[in-house]
C-alpha cells in the first residue's frame, strides 16, 4: 500500500483520461498520480492496458482527452527538453557515432547555456557515466544492444531533463545484460537524484528499482488499481535482496495483483 503524498508533487498527473478516435471506451480513465522530485516510480500492468499511452502523455507526444500533466509547476502541452524518453528499441541515429549522437542532443538543448568546450566535456562526462568512453567513435551498428541502450540513456540524461521517462528500456535485452543495465541505472539514479517514471512488465525489475510501483488494471478503461511503496533501503544489491523478506513480500504483492486480481484478459488466473 502507498502512503499519500503530502505537499505539491513534482510531476502531477491529474485525472488523465485518454480515448482514441473511433474507440467506444477510453484506454485509460481518470489516472491520478503524483510523483515526488527524485522519486523512481514504475508503472506495471498487462500488455495493452495503456502504460505507453500514459508515458506518451507525460512526454507530451499525445494529448490527454481530459485531465492534464504538470511538471515542476508547468503544464505539459507538447514535447520538451525537461522530459527525456528512452524507448525499448534504441532511437540512435545510425550514421552518427556514439559521441555524436549524444553531442547532437547536447547542442540542440544546451548551446545557450554552455560553450563549445563545455558541451564537449559534458558529452564526454555522460559517455563516462554509462561507461562507454571507449566506444565513443563507434556507430550504433558496431555495438551491442545493451551498449546502444546505454548510449540512449546517456543521451537522455545529457539534456538534463527534470524527469527521465523509460518505456521498457531493458525489454529487448538478454537477462545478464538487463541485470547489468538495471544496476547502472540504479547507480545513476543514486548519484544524480533524477526523477524517473519507468514502464515495465517485469515484476522483479519494478521491485528492485522503484520507490513505488503503480499497478494498472486491465484496459480498456484502465485505472490505477493500487500503488505499492517499496520499503527497501538503498543502495540495493540484487543478490542480497533475493532472500530479503521485504523483497519477497513486495514481489508477491505485485504478482498477486497481476495474476489473481487482474489476470490478463483471456488468461486463466494461476
Ligand atoms: N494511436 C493509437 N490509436 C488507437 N489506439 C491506440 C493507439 N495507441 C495505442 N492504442 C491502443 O491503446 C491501448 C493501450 O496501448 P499501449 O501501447 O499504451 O499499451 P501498453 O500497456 O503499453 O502495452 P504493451 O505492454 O504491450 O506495450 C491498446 O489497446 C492499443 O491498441
Amino acid at each position: 500500500m502507498s502512503k499519500p503524498i503530502t505537499g505539491p508533487a513534482f510531476l502531477d498527473i491529474s485525472d488523465v483520461t485518454i480515448a482514441f478516435p473511433r474507440s467506444r471506451v477510453p484506454v485509460l480513465n481518470g489516472v491520478d498520480l503524483k510523483i515526488r522530485r527524485g522519486e523512481y516510480v514504475s508503472v506495471i500492468g498487462h500488455s495493452g492496458c495503456g502504460k505507453s499511452t500514459l508515458l506518451n502523455v507525460v512526454a507530451g507526444l499525445l494529448p490527454a482527452t481530459s485531465g492534464g500533466v504538470v511538471l515542476d509547476g508547468r503544464e505539459v502541452s507538447g514535447p520538451g527538453p525537461d522530459r527525456a524518453v528512452v524507448f525499448q528499441n534504441h532511437s540512435l541515429l545510425p550514421w552518427l557515432t556514439c559521441y555524436e549522437n549524444i553531442r547532437l542532443a547536447v547542442d540542440q538543448t544546451l548551446s545557450r547555456a554552455m560553450s563549445r568546450a563545455e558541451r564537449h566535456d559534458w558529452t564526454m562526462e555522460n559517455l563516462a557515466l554509462v561507461r562507454m568512453t571507449g566506444a565513443k567513435d563507434k556507430r550504433p551498428g558496431e555495438i551491442s544492444g545493451g551498449m546502444k541502450q546505454r548510449i540512449g540513456i546517456a543521451r537522455a540524461l545529457a539534456i538534463k531533463p527534470k524527469v527521465l521517462l523509460l518505456d521498457e528500456p531493458f525489454g529487448a535485452l538478454d537477462a545478464l545484460t538487463r541485470a547489468h543495465l538495471q544496476d547502472q541505472v540504479m547507480a545513476i539514479h543514486a548519484s544524480l537524484g533524477t526523477t524517473v517514471m519507468m514502464i515495465t512488465h517485469d515484476v522483479d525489475e519494478a521491485v528492485l528499482l522503484s520507490d513505488r510501483i503503480v499497478m494498472l488494471t486491465n484496459g480498456p478503461n484502465a485505472r490505477i488499481g493500487e500503488i505499492l511503496d517499496v520499503d527497501l533501503p538503498r543502495p540495493r544489491d540484487r543478490l542480497e535482496l533475493v532472500a530479503d523478506p521485504r523483497f519477497i513480500a513486495a514481489r508477491a504483492h505485485v504478482l498477486a495483483f497481476l495474476h489473481h486480481r487482474h489476470a490478463a484478459p483471456g488468461m486463466v488466473a494461476a
